[in-house]
């Protein structure tokens, strides 16, 4: 699996925590930035990721920002992109296993590294379960290429 992270100025800390732990679970990532802790757009970081995951550059994403609310409304946009806001152990596995997210959000204002790291590691490793799930989310996709 390959990842990119990226942050914005409110999400540092935590995606310094998150790349670490890539690198401890032998990921391969690609990171995004923000490069500096002076105050950047979220969208300049989000849509890039995105797009980075519907074009197979990379299989996942994961974003941060103060809340992770501005990076999910904006990876969102991306037509493929199924990114969710989480900020609980129980929702990371679920997310995976009932919407096959592609992205992560999480909200460095929000939790601290410790909770988005075991966040993170649960996103992961979770695989879809498919079934009736697969059923949802392919409605999803059909409105994407339908009206999107
Ligand atoms: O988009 C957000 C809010 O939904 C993020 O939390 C941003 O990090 C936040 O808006 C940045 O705020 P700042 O006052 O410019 O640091």
């Amino acid at each position: 699996m390959k990842v990119a992270i990226a942050s914005d100025h409110g999400g540092i800390n935590i995606r310094k925590e998150i790349i670490a732990l890539l690198e401890e679970m032998n990921i391969e990532y690609k990171d995004m930035g923000c490069e500096c802790e002076t105050s950047v757009d979220y969208p300049d970081y989000a849509i890039p990721v995105a797009n980075m995951v519907v074009s197979g550059e990379v299989d996942r994403g994961i974003l941060i920002c103060g809340t992770g609310i501005g990076m999910s409304i904006a990876a969102n946009k991306v037509k493929g992109i199924r990114c969710a806001l989480v900020h609980d152990t129980f929702s990371a596995k679920a997310t995976r296993e009932h919407n096959d997210t592609n992205v992560l959000s999480m909200g460095e204002r929000v939790i601290g590294p410790g909770l988005a790291r075991e966040i993170a590691k649960i996103w992961l490793t979770t695989e879809f379960q498919g079934g009736r799930h697969a059923t949802r989310v392919g409605k999803i996709s059909e409105y994407e290429n339908e009206h999107l």
